[in-house]
């Protein structure tokens, strides 16, 4: 300040200490106006941040994904909104009519070129492997195929509705049903509190990895590389920052290299050739044709068993937590399952049952409604996609080349002009056809006056359901999703009752959105609940059922 003072002229009025704030003001008006500033007059609306330049950066890195879904929640009347960044700009959509021409542009709107930077950072692909992903990603009807198509294609197909899709559900709930007899079996009545996500998180993610990967995958080789899975996941937002990751994202880099060295050892011992499922075959068929070698195939394939692993698991404990935290609702679910499972006699005169898994889907109206409303309730997941050349969206919106897009689920399934005034509220009637019933229980009760029915029709805009993401990026493993989850739940609720580990009644935390929401959400604190078996009905060490398509 002292050498301001001295070269300020004669005339200049005002101390050092004031011209220096006044400088800042200045410098900081003249950045918030640059940062508020539309690139193209019909560009979405700015929201300029509140720190110029850097402050949205700044918001997404110390509040996760929750920065960007309560700006959307603010201004709701927005149904685009651009965010500007250092060198670019983020598009944010929150409609979901806006959010459908987004899909259908698929051709200038595409999420591919982004994977081959989010896996390497991620995953930790070396740079040849990422050199062959940058290849052909968006190919035109005839032109040369790279690997992203190649294998996100074969991914769709086989999990869509056909013969392949039924026999991994069946191999899926098979491998439930035991998991779940494993622990029935080893646990006695009235035990101690559980944690219910890790219990779900355990169940599933042993069954998981042995439907795709066999009995000789590796986690059931080493129990430990379970832990390694979840550390990974944990870490996955300070992995994708990508800052000396060995450092600052310490406990998911270790559990992600542990977890990879194990899967290279699976694949050069031939185990997935012998007992893993068709599916991971094939896949690791088609990174070898496209040049892949065996420890990149290992990382892409922990990939995979992310996939099918955290968003069944988040979403099955969010269904067990509200079923059994409302004894009523649980009550009609039980009433629902036991309606379509059919006694089936069994050579050593236990009593079996046979349970066709479609029943579930078709027949289990409340089930279906709650696990739609837990998945919307929990996921804030956002689809993302790159421009990739100036384009004018729904004939209105200017977007600049290279800039990002998001439709961002978690401001959509947070909308009350879509979902109604409770919003917020767990309400599985949201999903169900109005009945001429009064009360809350009767209308989620089949056996009182008329019949919950799924809701017909486009009562919601079909871009409006993001937990599956959509358009192009629509997860190929919905159908999959549903049947394993439903016969999951149907065993746990047949077989187990829950009470709280304390206090008179289950506790249901809001969703932690202070992280990247890469899947659906986990719960802001633990919830403890003690496990027994039922005393009625199916409970026993381990329920029978042959599952069926
Ligand atoms: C309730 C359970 C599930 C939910 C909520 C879910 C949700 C999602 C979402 C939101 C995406 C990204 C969509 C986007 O970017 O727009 C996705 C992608 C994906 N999901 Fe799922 N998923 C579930 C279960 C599964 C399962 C069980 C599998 C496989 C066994 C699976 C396989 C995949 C794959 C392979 C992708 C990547 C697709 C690609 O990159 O083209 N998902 N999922």
């Amino acid at each position: 300040m002292a050498a301001f003072s001295e070269i300020a002229p004669g005339w200049w009025p005002f101390s050092a200490g004031t011209t220096a704030i006044v400088i800042a003001i200045t410098i900081y008006f003249i950045a918030y106006q640059l940062s508020s500033r539309k690139i193209d007059p019909r560009e979405p609306p700015v929201i300029a941040p509140a720190v110029p330049l850097v402050g949205h950066l700044l918001g997404m890195a110390l509040l996760g994904g929750r920065y960007i879904k309560n700006l959307g929640i603010r201004n709701q009347q927005l149904p685009i909104f651009t965010l500007p960044v250092p060198g670019s700009r983020i598009y944010v959509v929150t409609d979901p009519s806006l959010a459908a021409a987004v899909q259908r542009a698929s051709r200038v709107m595409s999420f591919n070129p982004i994977v081959p930077e989010v896996t390497q950072r991620v995953l930790g692909l070396d740079d040849a492997t990422v050199e062959i992903t940058r290849k052909n990603v968006d190919p035109g009807p005839g032109e040369e195929r790279g690997f992203l198509p190649d294998i996100q294609d074969m991914v769709s197909v086989w999990l869509g509705p056909g013969d392949y899709l039924g026999s991994l559900s069946l191999d899926a709930a098979t491998e439930m049903r035991n998991e779940i007899a494993a622990y029935a079996s080893s646990t006695p009545v009235n035990s101690s509190p559980t944690d219910l996500l890790s219990w779900v998180r355990h169940l599933v993610t042993l069954s998981t990895a042995k439907y795709l990967y066999g009995p000789q995958n590796p986690i059931a080789l080493d129990p430990a590389l379970e832990c390694s899975f979840w550390d990974f996941d944990h870490g996955l937002g300070s992995l994708l920052m990508n800052i000396f990751p060995s450092i600052t994202a310490g406990r998911a880099y270790a559990g992600r290299e542990k977890l990879s060295a194990a899967l290279l050892a699976y694949l050069e011992a031939g185990r997935h050739k012998t007992s893993g499922s068709k599916i991971v075959q094939k896949r690791v068929d088609i990174a070898l044709e496209h040049g892949w070698a065996m420890p990149a195939i290992a990382r892409e394939e922990l990939s995979f068993l992310f996939a099918g692993i955290v968003n069944a698991t988040t979403s099955t404990f969010w269904i067990l937590l509200h079923l059994y935290a409302d004894p009523a609702l649980l009550a009609t679910v039980r009433r629902e399952i036991e309606s379509v499972l059919s006694p089936r006699s069994s050579s050593d005169n236990k009593p079996g049952y046979a349970l066709r898994i479609t029943d579930l889907r078709d027949k289990c109206p409340v089930l279906v409604a709650v696990y739609r409303e837990c998945l919307r309730l929990g996921s804030d997941t956002y689809s993302t996609r790159v421009v990739k050349e100036d384009y004018l969206l729904a004939n209105q919106y200017f977007l600049k080349k290279n800039a990002v897009i998001q439709i961002a689920g978690g401001v959509i399934h947070a909308d009350q002009r879509i979902w109604g005034a409770d919003v917020f509220d767990f309400n599985p009637k949201r999903f169900l056809d109005k009945t001429n019933s009064n009360s809350d229980a009767e209308a989620l009760n089949p056996d009182t006056g008329s019949k919950p029915r799924p809701k017909q029709g486009n009562a919601f805009h079909p871009a409006a359901f993001r937990a599956f993401g959509g358009g192009k990026t629509l997860c190929p493993g919905r159908h999959f999703a549903m049947n394993e989850i439903l016969a999951f739940v149907a065993l746990v609720v047949l077989q187990f009752d829950m009470k709280p580990a304390r206090g008179n009644k289950i506790d249901v935390p809001p969703k932690n959105d202070g992280v990247l929401p890469v899947h659906i959400l986990e719960p802001v604190r633990p919830v403890e609940v003690v496990i027994s078996k039922r005393e009625d009905g199916f409970a026993g060490d381990g329920l029978d059922v042959e599952f069926s398509m």
